[in-house]
């Protein structure tokens, strides 16, 4: 990212706000700075060359009102940046989460999650120091020395051209130690994201890991991946010391180029005490920015990279939709549809053809890994087919806003979401306004008549048993009034006999109905079986 990069700018009003608050508050210091230093050149002066105290007096109120105006704007500076900080993070984040989710499910499997929640918590909070230490000083960076150069000018020329050759070294220096910084911050940022990849999956798998005695072995992995970040960390931050003893001597050097010229002169008659005194006192301040933008670019480093992570996710185009928000109407049809997943060798599924019509109950059957949640996938829209179409009614999908779209379908997939909360929240999902008894209703379809709607679910439904999740979920897609219904196994852990009545349901609702199945009593239920894969299944 540039130090200041316009899709910052583009996309968060605050830092836009900011930035033109900084150079509000840049400039001011600026002129703050200079007149602190006539000032004190002056109150020294009138001291040791009239030996008298008179007339200081008003300098030294003077110079007082000034270092406390230059207080005031070094705390508005901070207020200003924390605020625009927390008003950036939050809007790039709001902007993130609803860009991810209308990129869908298909675009979510092929990033890591984990890193993704890294990247809206921790890594966002990384733009703090960006916020509150580097762009405020890259602004005063740019007003500064200038203003002081020119201000030299008018005393002498020869020290306010010595600042002016030796002040590009600095941004010179940065650059380059910019560009080593880039590899080392990307380095970090990766060894953070395999970190947090790592430990949550290590965690999420850990009843697993213990069961078949390998918890030991993880930790040594984890060890090795901490390691990894702690060395990629240190290297950083060796840089970061590095590069600023460098700039702190390249600035001291100038100074001190300066301060002989300037003490040369002055022994030799050629310049005035006031003018020398002016030029060795404003001689640091026109290097000061610049060597605290270097020291703080190391700080926000991390903040940019998140940022630019951020945008390329932001930047990543949303799958074409139309503005059409009627409801689809059936028949719904599959057309030569082919998907190809990005990291697979074959085609999931080539040329599918399939048709549905008001109120039939098809069935989906074929070899495990052959593509029926593919199809429902295809038809929710989270997965673009690679040939092929999706048409509803005679109209393409795509001519279909998303959500009018999804309007048509109550899903139940294989490994179905539950929210925490109890079980009637869980099946209000599919329809807010449901009373207490369309809830039970719903349930008593859903073969969870003896669940009590009340009754917690846990995080990601872990109070209930499997069986008793995928029953909720049914629920909750019976209770909508969709007019097609995808089940990904919907009686998988029933009994025989509630599995019968919930069929039975089903085939009299009239509703259209696309299952997934395997058991014999789902595939004879349905009016049509169709075969995803090459692979027929016989049927018992
Ligand atoms: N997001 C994805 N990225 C890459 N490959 C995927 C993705 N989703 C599914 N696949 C692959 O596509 C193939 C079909 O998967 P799918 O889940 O559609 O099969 P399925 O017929 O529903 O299987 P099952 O009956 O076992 O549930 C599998 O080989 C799977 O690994």
């Amino acid at each position: 990212m540039k130090p200041l990069d316009p899709r910052l700018l583009r996309r968060a009003r605050a830092a836009r706000v900011f930035l033109l608050a900084s150079v509000l508050i840049g400039v001011t210091t600026g002129g703050l700075i200079i007149a602190q230093a006539v000032l004190l050149a002056r109150a020294i002066t009138t001291v040791v060359v009239s030996g008298t105290t008179a007339g200081v007096e008003r300098l030294a109120w003077l110079l007082a009102a000034t270092i406390l105006a230059r207080a005031v704007l070094v705390w508005l500076q901070e207020v200003v940046a924390q605020r625009s900080s927390a008003a950036v993070k939050s809007a790039l984040r709001g902007q993130l989460l609803a860009h991810a989710l209308q990129l869908g499910p298909g675009w979510l499997s092929g990033e890591r999650t984990s890193s993704l929640t890294t990247l809206l918590t921790r890594g966002l909070d990384d733009l703090d120091p960006y916020f509150a230490r580097y762009l405020p000083q890259l602004v005063l960076a740019s007003t500064v020395p200038i203003g002081v150069a020119v201000w030299m000018a008018r005393s002498d020329l020869i020290a306010a051209g010595t600042v002016l050759v030796t002040l590009p070294l600095i941004p010179i220096f940065m650059v380059l130690i910019g560009l080593a910084t880039q590899a080392h911050s990307r380095r970090r940022a990766r060894a953070l994201d395999v970190l947090a990849h790592h430990f949550a999956d290590v965690v999420a798998g850990l009843t697993t890991l213990k069961v078949f005695g390998r918890a030991k072995g993880q930790a040594i992995a984890v060890r090795r991946v901490t390691n990894r970040h702690r060395v990629a960390s240190m290297s950083s931050l060796r840089l970061a010391f590095v590069s600023s003893l460098v700039l702190e001597l390249l600035a001291s050097i100038s100074v001190a180029l300066v301060a002989v010229g300037v003490g040369l002169r002055l022994v030799e008659g050629q310049m005035g005490l006031e003018t020398a005194l002016l030029v060795l006192i404003l001689a640091p301040e026109a290097y000061l920015p610049l060597r605290q933008v270097g020291a703080h670019f190391h700080a926000s480093a991390d903040g940019v990279a998140a940022a630019e992570e951020v945008f390329r996710v932001l930047e990543t185009p949303l799958p074409a939709h139309g503005g059409r928000t009627d409801l689809p109407a059936l028949p719904l049809s599959l057309r030569g549809v082919t998907v190809q997943y990005p990291d697979r060798a074959e085609p999931t599924l080539e040329g599918f053809d399939l048709d549905l019509h008001a109120g039939e109950v098809v069935a989906l059957a074929g070899a495990s890994g052959a593509g029926k949640s593919t199809v429902f996938a295809v038809l929710l829209g989270f997965v673009a087919p690679a040939a092929g179409s999706v048409q509803v009614g005679g109209t393409a999908a795509e001519e279909y806003d998303a959500r009018a779209w999804r309007r048509l379908f109550a899903w139940v997939p294989q490994r179905p979401g539950l929210l925490e909360g109890d079980i009637a929240h869980n099946v209000r999902l599919g329809r807010p306004d449901a009373s207490h008894a369309d809830v039970r209703r719903a349930l008593e379809l859903a073969g969870a008549a003896e669940l009590d709607p009340a009754q917690a679910v846990g995080e990601q439904g872990q109070l209930l048993s499997g069986g008793q999740r995928r029953r909720v979920a049914l629920a909750r897609a019976l209770i909508t009034d969709a007019p097609v219904l995808l089940l990904d196994e919907p009686t998988a852990g029933l009994d025989a006999e509630t599995e019968a009545t919930v069929l039975e349901y089903l085939r009299a609702s009239g509703r259209t109905v696309l299952l997934v199945a395997h058991r014999p009593a789902l595939l004879a239920a349905a009016d049509r079986v169709v075969t995803v894969g090459a692979r027929e299944l016989v049927i018992a």
